[in-house]
């Protein structure tokens, strides 16, 4: 065991930095695809790494000061599986009856290395499960593979730098490690209930990444302050160099004076003239992508940069030079000073302790903000934003707040259609890529191949369903497509020759996508109950009425269900019918209930099916969806307060470049 301990000392100081180092590339990955960097994943991938590189280090140590050294133990590979079984019962003193022999046991090497090899792929396997979401014979081939390779460097000496093995080659290590990697993967099972979802820590990254931190406002404030003083000092010292200082004294100008006149002047630019021009980044926030905005996400105006600034100057500086004034008073020169300056000498201590006062009030505030700030999850307002009526918000938030001020009503949108298709685009066109922002929003939560399930209306919301079911099916996984009838029967154009092509292209190319035509209830279910992500596109902006019609009613139903009350596994019976007859999330209520832990990703195409895309009135029932990809133009009815337990996060899609005709429109309608 010595050797064992050794080799974890040596492991134990390097590898964390090495391990850090390895982990660092995907923290700025992470960084650059969610605008921030979700903890958990790097503290489990750190962690994973650093775990794989002292296994691996277990296995290959110690390593033999003499590369050509013959190591008699391991030249022959031990290839007899359950020797340690045999060699254990050949030796031990074990006696099942006698506990005082129980203790003995443990500490035979046989006993105790089998102990540890099990344990050396443990969390091999509880990885696998719970971050990579493997299946168990996924697990044990990945298990069973990664064994083989330590067992295999140990055969080869490894990989030939020695010229003998030296380490043995054992069969029994390969099923006791595999078999490690599979009690991983079964003891973190019960723990998944407890432990956090991490598909919903990608959610969470990108809804933080949308959030202007205090962090990130303050590193921007950080870099800023760096770049006006640099600059700055630069300048200033260039004028020394330049021997201005002994020009500017022999004119009797402070020299003083000029340098807080270079520094404001560079505070200056690069506080209020850089977002004048940038329309509303300095150079920190410029890197960082935050934008000062007014409080609705509009462009501010340049006396807004200044009051801001200013401000936020003002208050920092002016308490420094009112405690610089009290402090620093100089009696000699009182008669020349007036009444003011009497009075502030007279009372000097105590005006001390009311600055003091008054800065911890201040410093108090700033804490009760922040934390109420935090704990209402809403943007930290410092008061020079409360005064100038700027906001820092970052640059993907101001995108979406402003799209969401702009909705399009559902009119508008199919006259905005009809332009886009005058102007060059076809409507199977904008199908095609809607379908496909849709695939890219389940691949982005479902990033491996799994099963899905579309459930596509016969309408054109139905059409961008198609297309993802084939985009999907393209891209591996195994998807099943839901529709009322089959498509030639479809009555919407471009839907119909879509789906139509899309069927052809599935049986041409051998894709893993199937149809189920109007499915019964428990061919429905069982669809769901393997599916990892629902995509609704049973209704869009076509859906009009207070009540869905059959089957869309029923299919609704089915996936809230799956997602609100879990499959319905081994519950079938009673039991099943119990919970299924409950359908908590379809009532009336202000909040829906939790979702089981395995709920499928569920996506809404256009507008969740159910909610009005005009007036956001909610039919029952209605689609509960993670995320809706909207698609054009935000539509009235989704950014209703009530719609957003319905909608999820929603994401636009724009399909094209929308501007030019919405500016025709609104011309058209008369701008609102
Ligand atoms: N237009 C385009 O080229 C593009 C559209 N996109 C997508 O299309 C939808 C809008 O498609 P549309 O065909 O206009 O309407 P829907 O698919 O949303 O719905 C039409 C079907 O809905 C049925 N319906 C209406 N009300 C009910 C109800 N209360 N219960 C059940 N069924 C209902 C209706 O049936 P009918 O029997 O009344 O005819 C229709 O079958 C849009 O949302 C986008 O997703 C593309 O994105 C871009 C190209
Ligand atoms: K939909």
């Amino acid at each position: 065991m010595n050797v064992y301990t050794n080799n974890i000392v040596t492991a134990a100081v390097a590898f964390p930095f090495i391990a850090f180092a390895i982990t660092v590339p995907y923290m700025i990955y992470q960084y650059r695809k969610f605008g921030s960097i979700p903890w958990l994943r790097t503290i489990i991938v750190y962690s994973f790494v650093f775990y794989l590189m002292c296994a691996y280090f277990l296995v290959i140590l110690p390593l033999p000061d003499d590369r050509s050294a013959v190591v008699a133990y391991a030249a022959t590979p031990q290839l007899f599986p359950f020797n340690f079984v045999r060699e254990f019962l050949a030796q031990t003193t074990f006696n099942a009856g006698d506990p005082s022999t129980w203790l003995a046991t443990l500490r035979d090497p046989y006993v105790y290395e089998a102990i540890f090899n099990v344990l050396l792929l443990t969390p091999l396997g509880m990885c696998l499960r719970y971050y990579f979401r493997r299946t168990w014979w996924q697990t044990l081939l990945i298990g069973f593979s990664v064994t083989l390779f330590f067992e295999l460097s140990q055969l080869t000496g490894l990989w030939g730098v020695y010229a003998h093995p030296y380490r043995l080659f054992d069969v029994d290590d390969l099923m006791l490690n595999t078999l490690g990697a599979m009690v991983g993967f079964w003891i973190v099972g019960p723990a998944l209930r407890l432990l956090p979802d991490i598909r919903l820590v990608n959610e969470e990254a990108r809804e933080a990444g949308m959030r202007a931190s205090a962090t990130k406002r303050g590193l921007s404030f950080f870099i800023d302050v760096f770049v006006a003083q640099t600059l700055s000092s630069i300048v200033i010292g260039g004028f020394g160099t330049a021997g201005l200082e002994s020009v500017a004294r022999s004119q009797g100008i402070s020299w003083g004076l000029v340098s807080m006149s270079v520094d404001f002047l560079f505070y200056l630019l690069c506080f209020v003239i850089v977002p004048v021009i940038t329309k509303g980044q300095t150079p920190g926030q410029m890197i960082l992508k935050l934008r000062i905005v007014r409080p609705d996400a509009s462009p501010a105006r340049w006396y807004q940069y200044l009051a801001r600034y200013g401000f936020l100057y003002a208050l920092v500086l002016a308490p420094l030079l009112a405690l610089n004034g009290i402090v620093s008073l100089d009696p000699s020169r009182m008669p020349e000073m007036g009444m003011l300056a009497s009075v502030i000498a007279d009372h000097r201590a105590a005006l001390v302790v009311c600055w003091i006062a008054l800065m911890c009030a201040w410093a108090l505030s700033l804490i009760v903000r922040a934390i109420r700030s935090a704990v209402k999850k809403r943007p930290f307002v410092m008061l020079n934003g409360i005064l100038s009526a700027t906001r820092v918000m970052t640059d993907e938030a101001v995108g979406v707040e402003r799209d969401r001020k702009n909705p399009l009503d559902v009119d508008e949108v199919s006259a905005l259609e009809s332009l886009i298709e005058e102007g060059g685009t076809p409507l199977s066109e904008l199908m095609e890529r809607a379908g496909i922002a849709v695939a890219d929003e389940v691949r982005a939560w479902v990033p491996d191949p799994a099963p899905v399930v579309v459930l596509a209306g016969s309408g054109n919301n139905g059409g961008d369903g198609w297309v993802c079911a084939r985009a999907l099916a393209e891209a591996g996984y195994k998807t099943t497509l839901v529709t009322p009838d089959i498509a030639e029967r479809m009555k919407a154009e471009p839907a119909r020759s879509t789906a139509l092509a899309v069927f052809s292209s599935a049986s041409e190319n051998d894709l893993p996508l199937s149809v189920l035509v109007a499915p019964d209830a428990d061919v429905l279910a069982d669809a769901l109950d393997d599916a990892m992500a629902i995509v609704d596109a049973i209704l869009g902006t076509g859906f009009s009425g207070t009540e869905l019609r059959e089957p869309y009613a029923g299919w609704i139903r089915a996936a809230n269900r799956r997602r609100f009350e879990g499959s319905r596994g081994k519950g079938r019976g009673f039991h099943r019918k119990r919970r299924f007859e409950r359908a908590d999330h379809d009532r009336a209520r202000r909040s829906l209930p939790r979702k089981v832990k395995d709920a499928p990703f569920a996506v809404a195409v256009d507008v969740p099916s159910g909610l009005s895309a005009q007036t956001g009135a909610l039919a029952r029932p209605t689609f509960v969806a993670d995320a809706t990809v909207t698609m054009l133009a935000y539509k009235p009815g989704l950014v209703k307060p009530q719609a957003t337990r319905y909608t999820g996060t929603i994401e636009l899609a724009r399909l094209v470049d929308t501007a030019p005709y919405t500016a025709r429109l609104r011309e058209a309608c008369g701008d609102r």
